[in-house]
C-alpha cells in the first residue's frame, strides 16, 4: 500500500520528519484506513531523552507533526471524494498549532503507533487528534490545527 507522503510532489519531499526526498530524515509513512490513519516507527537510542531508555519529546513531536499534516490531506482528498495522485490539484497540509501532551515516558527501542482521527474540517482548516502508543499503552496525546497550504502566486 503507498503511504500518504508518497503522494506528496517532489518539490515537498523533503520534510526532515516525513519526506522521501531527505536522506536524513525519519522517512516516516502515514496511512489511512477507514476513520484513522495509523504510522509506526521505532526509535533508535540516538533519540534519546533527558533520562535514560526514553524518547526525547522533540522527537515525539516531530511524530505528531508529519502524522498529522499527512491526515489531514488524506481526510481532506476523502471528504472531497478524491483519491490521492488522482492528477487533480494536490491538497497538502501545513501545521498551523500543534499541542503535544506527555502523558507517560515513551520506551526507546520499541515500534510506536501513530494514529490519528479528524476532529474537524471547515474551510481550509483541519482539526486532527493524535496519540502516540508503545505496546498498548498510550504516551502521549496531540491536537493538530493543519492548514490548507496554497501557493501564493
Ligand atoms: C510556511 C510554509 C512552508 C512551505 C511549505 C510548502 C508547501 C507545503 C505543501 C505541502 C506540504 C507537503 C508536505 C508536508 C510535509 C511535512 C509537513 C510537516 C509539518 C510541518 O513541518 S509544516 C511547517 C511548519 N508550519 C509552518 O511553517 C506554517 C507557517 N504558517 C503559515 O504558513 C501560515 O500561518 C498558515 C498557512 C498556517 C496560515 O496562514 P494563511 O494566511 O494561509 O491562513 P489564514 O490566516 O487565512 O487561516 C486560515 C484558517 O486557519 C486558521 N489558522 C491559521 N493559523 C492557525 C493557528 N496557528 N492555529 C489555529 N488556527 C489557525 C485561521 O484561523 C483560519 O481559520 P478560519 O477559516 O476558521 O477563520
Amino acid at each position: 500500500m503507498q503511504a500518504i507522503q508518497d503522494h506528496y510532489p517532489a518539490e515537498f519531499s523533503h520534510c526532515y520528519g516525513c519526506g522521501p526526498a531527505n536522506p536524513h530524515g525519519f522517512h516516516l509513512k502515514s496511512y489511512i484506513d477507514g476513520e484513522r490513519t495509523h504510522a509506526r516507527f521505532t526509535p533508535a537510542s540516538m533519540y534519546s531523552g533527558g533520562y535514560p531508555g526514553n524518547v526525547y519529546g522533540g522527537m515525539l513531536a516531530s511524530l505528531l507533526d508529519c502524522h498529522g499534516t499527512a491526515s489531514a490531506a488524506a481526510f481532506a482528498y476523502r471528504a472531497q471524494s478524491r483519491v490521492m495522485g488522482d492528477g487533480g490539484p494536490p491538497i497538502r497540509f501545513v501545521t498551523g498549532s500543534l499541542k503535544v501532551d506527555y502523558r507517560r515516558p515513551t520506551p526507546l527501542g520499541v515500534e510506536l503507533l501513530i494514529e490519528g482521527t479528524l476532529c474537524s474540517l471547515e474551510g481550509r482548516k483541519a482539526v486532527i487528534d493524535l496519540t502516540l502508543s508503545a505496546g498498548g499503552e498510550v504516551c502521549v496525546t496531540g491536537v493538530m490545527v493543519a492548514v490548507q497550504f496554497v501557493a501564493k502566486a
